[in-house]
């Protein structure tokens, strides 16, 4: 099966590349970060794969991530089972209107649990969100909102909506780097999820991709 790896940044990437490295392994690309950044570099990966006639077949979004508190810990391994696009829809007075309830296109995304089998980690939904939360009071009514997510990046939801526009099986797995709402940036874990997420893919079979 060819497989298109798409992270946020260059070191992420690296993570996963090493991985592969003693064995045949996925595409992987940096997409940029956040939403449209990864949407745009996913379309465009598939699309130039599609033209050599080497099309993808499936789509894993990877990276670092925050988690909720409570709900994963610094270096743990989470495995989206939907990705969801928390800001889209109406920020009303009282509350958040999902796209869904509006009638003209959905903010939830289903993952294939088959393109993660051989991963170990936690499951659950996983929140796409441009802008970083950036206080605990944000990250708590996140949290209520969206009582079965695990956590958050800036990703999965555009790397979701490229690869289901051509109708390619996807998923997200982040490793976490930080609780979600924590501004102490400079005390974020990076060493600890590039390392996670390079042993996760570790169990993750040989991938035959011809690229
Ligand atoms: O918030 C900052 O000031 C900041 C400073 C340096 C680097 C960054 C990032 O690169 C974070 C964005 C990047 O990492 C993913 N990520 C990791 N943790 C979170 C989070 O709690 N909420 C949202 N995204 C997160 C994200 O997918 C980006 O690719 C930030």
């Amino acid at each position: 099966m060819s497989l298109l790896i798409v992270t946020a940044v260059e070191a992420e990437a690296q993570a996963v590349r090493t991985a592969f490295a003693s064995r045949p392994g996925p595409t992987v690309i940096a997409g940029g970060v956040g939403p449209t950044a990864a949407a745009a570099a996913t379309a465009r990966a598939i699309a130039l794969a599609e033209a050599a006639q080497r099309p993808f077949r499936a789509v894993i979004n990877a990276g670092v991530a925050g988690a909720f508190a409570g709900r994963a810990h610094i270096g743990d391994v989470m495995i989206a089972t939907a990705c969801v696009a928390a800001e889209l829809g109406v920020t009303l007075p009282d509350r958040h209107q999902p796209l869904d309830e509006l009638g003209f296109g959905t903010n939830r995304l289903t993952c294939s649990g088959e393109l993660t089998k051989a991963l170990e980690g936690r499951r659950g939904q996983f929140l796409t969100l441009a802008a970083i939360t950036g206080s605990p009071e944000l990250a708590a009514s996140l949290a209520d909102r969206y009582p079965d997510a695990l956590g958050e990046a800036m990703e999965g939801f555009g790397v979701a909506q490229a690869a289901d526009a051509v109708g390619l099986p996807f998923a997200e797995v982040r490793t976490v780097s930080n609780l979600v709402g924590d501004r102490d940036v400079a005390g974020w874990d990076w060493e600890a999820a590039f390392a996670s997420l390079t042993k996760a893919f570790q169990t993750y079979p040989e991938v035959a991709d011809a690229h």
